[in-house]
């Protein structure tokens, strides 16, 4: 589903912020990514979209080799891949319902389509209720839950997740990790980079680490610190 070999990546200035990466995710699987912060989780979160190309090596994601795709192919390729962030990024001036719909109607699907999957989503994130409302007025987990509604609605192979609990509170993180686990089980694969160690510890599910670049640790049902 996922696949990089001997990817490095450098940004214009400075040294390399992925150095000679390799991994294979497959189809279903929930994966963390944790490293220290600058370590290079983002720059694989954006190389997993192309929107950064590796200085060398090769990227796998869906089938499609990311590294010789021309740019025009791009967003048809996207449309597997979900992606959330630490910040949400909603649209502030959509209501719940349009910010996910829109997700639909720019990749063209029918209204009679949109009609039925914006509600029967909104229900899966538990906020049916609140469908009319504006970003502004949810919480930091609700617009973060918009947010998941928003990069799954399209049922897409891969759901890509940076540091998606990092402004909110335990108690709210943990509802967003059912969420994200609710949605791997659907056969989803979820890559979730994080900091956030208890999160990890308890879920104990797979654990890339990267360290200044490079990938240092590759651990089934893995733990955040190595201290077992
Ligand atoms: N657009 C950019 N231009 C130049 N350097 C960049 C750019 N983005 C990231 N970097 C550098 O690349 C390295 C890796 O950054 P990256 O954001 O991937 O780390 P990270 O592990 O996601 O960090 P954090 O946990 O703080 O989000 C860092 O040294 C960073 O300064």
């Amino acid at each position: 589903m996922i696949k990089f070999e001997n990817v490095s990546k450098s940004y214009s200035k400075g040294s390399p912020a992925v150095k000679d990466v390799s991994f294979e995710i497959d189809r279903g699987e929930f994966v963390f990514l944790i490293g220290a912060s600058g370590s290079g989780k983002t720059t694989l979160i954006r190389l997993m979209v192309r929107e950064e190309k590796p200085d060398e090596g090769t990227i796998w994601v869906a089938g499609k080799n990311l590294v010789t795709m021309p740019s025009w192919k791009v967003p048809h390729f996207r449309r597997n891949v979900g992606v959330i962030f630490q910040d949400f990024r909603l649209l502030p001036n959509k209501t719940v319902a349009q910010n996910v719909a829109f997700a639909l109607q720019v990749i063209g699907k029918p209204n009679r389509f949109i009609a039925t999957q914006v509600p029967q989503i909104l229900r899966l994130v538990g906020l049916e209720d609140k469908m009319d409302r504006f970003p502004h007025q949810l919480s930091g987990g609700e617009q973060q839950r918009v947010a998941i509604a928003r990069a799954f609605v399209n049922r897409p192979l891969i759901l890509l997740a940076d540091e998606p609990t990092g402004n909110l509170d335990p108690e709210t993180s943990w509802g967003v990790m059912n969420l994200l686990e609710r949605i791997n089980r659907t056969g989803t694969a979820v890559v979730m980079a994080t900091h956030d160690v208890g999160i990890v510890d308890s879920m104990r599910r797979r654990v890339i680490e990267i360290d200044d670049g490079r990938l240092s640790r590759d651990q089934v049902r893995g733990v955040y610190g190595l201290g077992v």
